[in-house]
């Protein structure tokens, strides 16, 4: 029997991973697939024409940025859709509009017609009722210093060029965010509690509660549908 079936996770799961930047989704998300099985579906930052130009100058390319994450995170879901889940997903579309949009808005670097485009956009294209929402979002939260550390081990040359004020903002924003996120079921992981990179058994509890998240969301979602 392998890990998936072990622990009751259904074929077709659609899995998000979120969490404030550095703080170690992509590294999950590989954990993930490899012990699922699953496809992956990545944010492209190496190809993006875009991030390095915003993080030199927020105000000009800020609008611009969304957008380009907007169409590429909408085409990622249309793929996950088309194959039938199965996937997990490295950040949720959530975290666009929660975290980023939004703040760059609230600090003045988005104008506030370009923020309300943005979110008639978003709103169109995302928060109807044809729009799938996954079955779990997980959420990786850790100390800010712990993220930083990491920030710096990855070396993204324009992340280290940035305002550690930045950072602090954003890890406060998503601690706010998660607290009154409901759109779909929430796991929260403590980085402290498990290493995937180092540790290859710590994974399997991630996967005993992945599987009985999603049990319960799914009997709750039948039996809400049947009544
Ligand atoms: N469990 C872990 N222990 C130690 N370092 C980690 C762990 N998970 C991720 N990292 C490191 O932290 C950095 C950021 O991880 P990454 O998965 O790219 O974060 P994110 O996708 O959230 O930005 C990378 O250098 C990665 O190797
Ligand atoms: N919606 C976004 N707006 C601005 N910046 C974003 C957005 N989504 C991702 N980013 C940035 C943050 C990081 O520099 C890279 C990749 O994020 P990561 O959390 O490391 O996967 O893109």
């Amino acid at each position: 029997m392998n890990a998936r079936e072990r622990y009751g996770i259904p074929h077709d799961s659609v899995i998000t991973i979120a969490g404030t930047v550095g703080v170690g989704k992509s590294t999950m998300t590989n954990a993930l697939a490899d012990a699922l099985n699953f496809r992956t579906s990545f944010e492209k930052v190496d190809t993006n024409p875009y991030l390095d130009k915003f993080y030199q100058d927020f105000e000009r390319w800020s609008f611009h940025l969304q957008i380009y994450f907007l169409a590429e995170r909408f085409k990622e879901q249309k793929k996950i859709f088309e194959y039938g889940g199965g996937f997990i997903q490295d950040r949720s579309i959530y975290e666009d509009t929660g975290i980023f949009a939004r703040m760059h808005y609230e600090k003045g670097t988005m104008s506030a017609t370009d923020y309300e485009t943005y979110r008639n956009l978003f709103d169109a294209m995302v928060m109807t009722p044809y729009f799938p929402h996954p079955d779990l979002l997980i959420y990786l939260e850790g100390s800010f210093d712990d993220i930083l550390s990491r920030i710096k081990e990855r070396g993204r040359p324009m992340e280290q060029e940035t305002p550690i004020e930045y950072w602090e903002e954003m890890f406060t924003r998503y601690d706010n965010w998660i607290d009154n996120f409901n759109s779909c079921p929430v796991l929260r992981l403590n980085i402290a509690d498990y290493d995937v990179l180092n540790d290859k058994t710590s994974i399997e509890p991630v996967l005993e509660k992945i599987g009985h998240f999603i049990q319960q969301s799914r009997k709750w979602r039948s039996s809400h549908l049947l009544t």
